[in-house]
């Protein structure tokens, strides 16, 4: 195995994990402390299990790449493997696995992400929020934008996307409350509950199995709903499905189970309405915090950097602004918007938004750099500490847009997504969203600080997802076009 701290019989490193956690303020800074001292790739015991720890891309491609067949099992968290029954694609492995993420790939395809269907899907969404800013600005000059717009914003389009809905004024409530639960889930979920047994967890600690729990069921029985109302619809003949052109994803997962069910035997188990609302479960939980996260600490940076602010409303210009009209800025422009590529990697980076990345197990024995990594084994790219590693990414606390710019290849290197078999599924609908949003936003308003702007960028930096201080808010005001 690769060096490491010094693991105590039974407790292996949790002793000096604490210590270092705690004294150097978060996670990722301890993972960092530890690739400073042991190099890239290193070992953490956890109690009496080996985790091996990647910080460097060349390193993590050699392995979740080449290597990749033998270590697309997820070492799964006792307590999200008792909520997902083995269903879904978060916390499932093997062939249900395997199963459910090529029908979601399938299925986002055949829903037009990554084409122009989806974007004028994203369009859309964003128009009906800008036209309510502008109702705002028409009347008092500015609009004030916390971060429920852009959590509204990303909500609507997944929701669309998953079950045919978006959120609304009316609705707007409803999305709310079930962030809300996502967020008090989360930051009460760390490296702990990732690993204890469930019964620890009912028994000793209730309140905070009762917190993901509830969390899960609520989300499970919002999303689930739709999905149920039109199963029975459909059995009562009162729905019809278009394979062709399915509605959402609910539509692609019904008509699947219902092709896979006249197979008879021969079908995939797989295909029942559990494994749907798991599915719809994940693409939410996965799809909805990260690309809002990813906006909202997006315009912080912007508005403390109005340099590069302007940089890029000049390099769109000079795209949309043809006399006399301007139009909107779409993905055909990504080639030759470099600067607004090299920024939103850079929000990336900074954003990134697991503290702790999940584990991989490996099913075979891999063997890396003189390094024997044993069957069985957690691994995993620590993607928060990677992007923060200096001899990548040069001074990292700074954030600084161009170095994607001075050194192309780091573009590359930077693996907001993930790495390998088990990577992001959204990443191409997030890319379009955070592309068409932070870009159009950008064309449409002058956006400024309304008031101090929170400086904290982990708020919770014990617990494995990174959830920056969400207090912030803008002042957007129109750009006058020609
Ligand atoms: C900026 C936005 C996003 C970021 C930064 C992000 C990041 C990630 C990361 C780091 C992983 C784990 C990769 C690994 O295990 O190595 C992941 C997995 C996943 N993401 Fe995303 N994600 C984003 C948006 C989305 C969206 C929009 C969706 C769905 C609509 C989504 C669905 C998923 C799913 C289902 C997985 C699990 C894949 C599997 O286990 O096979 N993500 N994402």
């Amino acid at each position: 195995l690769p060096p490491g701290p010094t693991p105590l019989p039974l407790i292996g490193n949790i002793h000096q994990l604490i210590y270092l956690i705690w004294k150097l303020n978060g996670i990722v800074p301890t993972l960092d402390f530890y690739r400073k001292k042991y190099g890239n790739a290193y070992t953490i015991w956890l109690g009496p299990m080996p985790t091996v720890n990647i910080t460097d891309y060349e390193m993590a491609h050699e392995i979740f790449v080449k290597n990749g067949k033998k270590c697309q099992d997820r070492q799964l968290a006792p307590v999200l493997e008792h909520i997902s029954g083995g269903h879904g694609i978060l916390a499932a492995n093997g062939e249900n696995w395997a199963e459910m993420r090529r029908f979601t790939l399938l299925s986002f395809r055949k829903m037009g992400v990554g084409s122009g269907l989806m974007e004028k899907k994203i369009m859309a969404e964003l128009d009906g929020r800008c036209s309510e800013l502008d109702a705002e600005i028409d009347k008092n000059g500015k609009v004030t934008v916390p971060v429920d717009f852009f959590d509204l914003t990303v909500g609507s389009v997944i929701n669309s996307l998953l079950v045919g809905k978006r959120f609304d004024e009316n609705s707007k409530d409803e999305f709310l409350k079930i962030k809300k639960m996502f967020d008090d889930s989360s930051e009460t979920f760390n490296l702990f509950d990732l690993n204890v047994p469930v019964w620890f967890l009912k028994w000793v600690l209730p309140w905070r199995f009762r917190i993901t729990w509830d969390a899960r069921q609520n989300i499970l029985s919002h999303v689930g709903k739709e999905a149920v109302e039109r199963f029975q619809k459909l059995k009562d003949g009162t729905y019809d499905l278009d394979s062709e052109e399915p509605k959402d994803l609910v539509d692609c997962f019904l008509a699947k189970m219902r092709s896979e069910n006249e197979k008879g035997q021969d079908g995939h188990p797989g295909y029942n309405m559990d494994a749907l609302k798991l599915v719809l479960h994940d693409l939410w939980l996965a799809g909805q915090g990260t690309t809002a996260t990813s906006l909202y600490v997006g315009f912080l940076k912007l508005v403390t950097h109005p340099s590069v602010v302007l940089k890029i409303q000049k390099e769109l210009l000079k795209i949309t602004q043809k006399s006399p009209s301007s139009r909107d800025l779409t993905l055909q422009d990504r080639p030759n918007t470099p600067y607004l590529n090299a920024t939103i990697a850079e929000i990336q980076r900074f954003t990134s938004v697991l503290n702790v990345n999940f584990w991989r197990i490996n099913d075979e024995l891999i063997s890396f750099r003189g390094f024997q990594v044993p069957a069985g084994t957690m691994m995993t790219a620590q993607i928060g500490a990677l992007h923060v590693n200096e001899q990548l990414f040069e001074n990292p606390d700074e954030f600084d847009p161009e170095r994607f710019l001075r050194n192309e290849k780091l573009l590359q290197q930077l693996i907001p997504f993930g790495i390998g078999k088990r990577s992001c599924v959204g990443e191409q609908l997030a890319r379009s969203e955070l592309y068409l949003v932070l870009g159009n936003l950008l064309l449409r308003y002058d956006i400024r600080a309304h008031g101090a702007l929170p400086t904290n960028m982990d708020v919770f930096p014990y617990s494995s997802a990174k959830l920056p201080d969400t207090s912030g808010k803008f002042e957007f005001r129109k750009i006058q076009k020609t």
